[in-house]
């Protein structure tokens, strides 16, 4: 099985930067070509979730290595929104791009083997993802079902170690045995990483980090060498280029940074609202994405 992270890697490298496009659709902000009929029909959100990700992967999958689709807004649909969901990853991945689902998933070890058999590896699970993120709080007999089961397939892991959310301090800088939390964290996930090092020399258990702690961020790439960073909060939640730059290595690798409304929202946006407006919504995606690509180079 390919390593996933060495896959990550290749894909960074191929297309030349480390964007990674969030799917994370909400029925108020899409553009009017996508809701308009649909607001009364029985699955009519779930259809307009499944079109407008697909529009916005035709004009990003040449564009970026890898997109996060975001379970919780199709969840929130029931069932009609998991199918969706199910076609979005397959569409995504038939368009050539990675696919790190963000579920946030994690439980007792014998029940994450279920979700990571359920989630992960493309061809071989029934969502067929090729990485998730994944909560640490259940410890470390949690991740290595994640992490086993990974292997096996060909996929990956972000485990959330210092999130981008104003409130994540209250538990994760919480110091003990002389360490904050987030340190221990992720000192778990980068001995996981170093155990599972591909010829990229990062692991199959990557880091979810903010974008709105640089500090942090820079703290954390010195700490875990091997460690692969998923890194989100940058547009909307105030992350900027100068922000991530810590996230990566010296050679350019080591981190894709997450940028979900202010991509797939850009029609929105007060400098493209007027040139592009809802009609050419596509095209205020292909500009935005072009825009953070440049500024993160
Ligand atoms: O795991 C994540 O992706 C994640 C972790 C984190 O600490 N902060 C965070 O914002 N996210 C997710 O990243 C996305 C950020 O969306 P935007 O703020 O619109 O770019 C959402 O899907 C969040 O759920």
């Amino acid at each position: 099985m390919p390593h996933f992270t060495d896959q990550l890697a290749a894909a960074v490298r191929r297309t030349g930067n480390a964007v990674c496009v969030g799917l994370d659709p909400r029925w108020e902000q899409l553009p009017w070509p996508i809701t308009t009929g649909r607001e009364n029909e029985p699955n009519g959100h779930a259809d307009a979730y499944l079109d407008f990700c697909c529009g916005v992967i035709d004009v990003v999958a040449p564009l970026v290595p890898v997109v996060k689709p975001q379970m919780a807004f199709f969840e929130e649909l029931g069932p009609s929104g998991m199918t969706a969901l199910a076609e979005v990853i397959r569409y995504a991945q038939e368009r050539g791009l990675l696919v790190i689902l963000d579920g946030k998933r994690n439980d007792i070890g014998s029940t994450a083997e279920a979700y990571a058999r359920g989630l992960l590896g493309r061809g071989v699970s029934p969502w067929g993802a090729d990485c998730l993120t994944v909560s640490p709080y259940l410890g470390e007999d949690s991740l290595t079902p994640f992490v086993e089961v990974a292997r096996d397939r060909g996929a990956g892991l972000f485990v959330l170690v210092k999130t981008s959310n104003p409130g994540g301090g209250l538990l994760q800088d919480l110091v003990a045995n002389e360490q904050t939390v987030y340190r221990h964290v992720a000192s778990l996930v980068e001995k996981l990483s170093a155990e599972t090092a591909g010829e990229s020399g990062y692991g199959l258990a990557g880091a979810v980090v903010g974008a709105t702690y640089p500090e942090q961020l820079a703290e954390l790439r010195a700490a875990m060498p091997h460690t692969w960073f998923l890194v989100p909060g940058f547009g909307s939640q105030g992350g900027a280029a100068k922000d991530v730059a810590p996230a990566f290595d010296s050679g350019g690798l080591g981190a894709v940074i997450n940028n979900s409304r202010g991509i797939i929202f850009a029609h929105a946006r007060k400098e493209y609202a007027e040139q592009f407006g809802d009609q050419h919504w596509q095209r205020a995606v292909e500009a935005a994405t072009k825009l953070m690509i440049e500024q993160l180079s």
